[in-house]
């Protein structure tokens, strides 16, 4: 008798449309002879106790919703101080999270299969440390500046269920108030100062749907990838498309470095502080501390990134025109890059 997971499941997850994408992964769980018991979240936060606990009655967990589920059982699972297992099947709206330890976003069936195989490894994580000294750990992208105020805004009109959520009327709302403010950011081995709209801590590559904002970032060297922008808001927008295929770094003013240790706080008084967010999550005010954890949790993950695959699948070709024309231009930012396409020669 093999030992029951416990999934829990957020059924409002992308505003609750992927209810049969939930059942499938049930049938194609029981095809698989996995057992499991079901435990819905009820409101927010209710994954970090639902999957604490099940972790205390010796339940190893499965996270199934969007990134925000995926980051509150992380969450639940590290506070039970058990050290039970933990997977993942991406339903939501955003499935960034689980993609930071290799689970590609467009199959339910191979996420299922993967907690079948029960193959695992140690990936790193990243905690974040709030001006109350709060604590939240995260896997993929911790921001704050602009893109954390988009969060915290269309994940408002999420929660009071205010009509539909409009993530682009967000966005335009937030681009055109939006002012940079003069922030401090402090690395292992030196000091940053500067504008910046907003600065990216990357344990993960990506974030809001798979824009690499930290392309090189990846859970197994213990460091964060740290992206500082000094663009406009409104400039940076149009350049989020490039971001899907990894063609938008390097940029003359997206300031990069690679630390283990991250603090980020406000130069002027007078300015209002940028919000931070982990994972999709709002976490506060700057300042904010984060610390990289190198193999910080034992998941149920495939053994090749399997997202990455899915990547080369549908941004390969696009992505290694782009790493030929920074060659040509004598930029060597990708050369070193562990996910090159097979196609390219250096
Ligand atoms: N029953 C519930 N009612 C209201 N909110 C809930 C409920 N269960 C969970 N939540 C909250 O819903 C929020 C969104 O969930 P989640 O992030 O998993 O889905 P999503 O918004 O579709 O995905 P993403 O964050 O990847 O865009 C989370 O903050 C979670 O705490």
């Amino acid at each position: 008798m093999t030992k029951d997971y416990a999934i829990i499941y957020n059924p409002v997850a992308a505003a609750g449309k992927l209810k049969d994408q939930f059942n499938f992964a049930l049938k194609t769980l029981d095809k698989l002879n996995v057992s499991y018991q079901i435990f819905k979240t009820e409101h927010f936060q209710h994954a970090i106790d639902l999957s604490l606990d099940a972790a205390k009655d010796g339940l190893d967990v499965i996270g199934v919703g969007g990134d925000g589920t995926c980051n509150e059982v992380l969450n639940g699972v590290i506070k039970s101080n058990t050290n039970i297992l933990l997977g993942f099947i991406p339903i939501g709206s955003g499935m960034d999270i689980p993609g930071a330890i290799g689970i590609r976003p467009d199959s339910i069936k191979r996420a299922c299969e993967i907690i079948a195989e029960r193959k695992t490894g140690k990936s790193d994580i990243g905690l974040s440390i709030n001006a109350h000294n709060d604590q939240r750990y995260f896997l993929g992208i911790g921001s704050q500046g602009f893109d954390a105020e988009v969060t915290k805004r269309t994940n408002e009109s999420l929660k009071s269920r205010k009509g539909t959520q409009n993530y682009v009327l967000t966005v335009l709302k937030t681009v055109f108030k939006f002012k940079k403010r003069k922030i401090r950011v402090t690395l292992d081995k030196e000091t940053w100062e500067g504008m910046a709209n907003l600065v990216a801590v990357g344990n993960g590559p990506t974030y809001g749907g798979w824009m690499y904002m930290c392309p090189k970032a990846n859970v197994h060297d213990g460091m964060f990838h740290i992206s500082i922008i000094d663009i406009a808001s409104l400039p940076l927008l149009i350049n989020f498309n490039s971001m899907y295929s990894r063609n938008f770094q390097p940029h003359k003013k997206v300031f990069e470095f690679v630390s283990k240790n991250v603090k980020i706080e406000m130069l002027n008084n007078e300015d209002v502080p940028y919000i931070g967010q982990i994972d999709g999550e709002i976490i506060g005010n700057l300042p904010i501390t984060y610390k990289a954890l190198r193999e910080g949790y034992e998941f149920i993950q495939p053994m090749e990134n399997e997202a990455e695959q899915w990547f080369q699948e549908k941004h390969g070709k696009k992505f290694a025109k782009y790493v030929n024309k920074l060659r040509k231009k004598g930029s060597s930012y990708y050369d070193d890059f562990m996910y090159l396409p097979k196609n390219l020669k250096i």
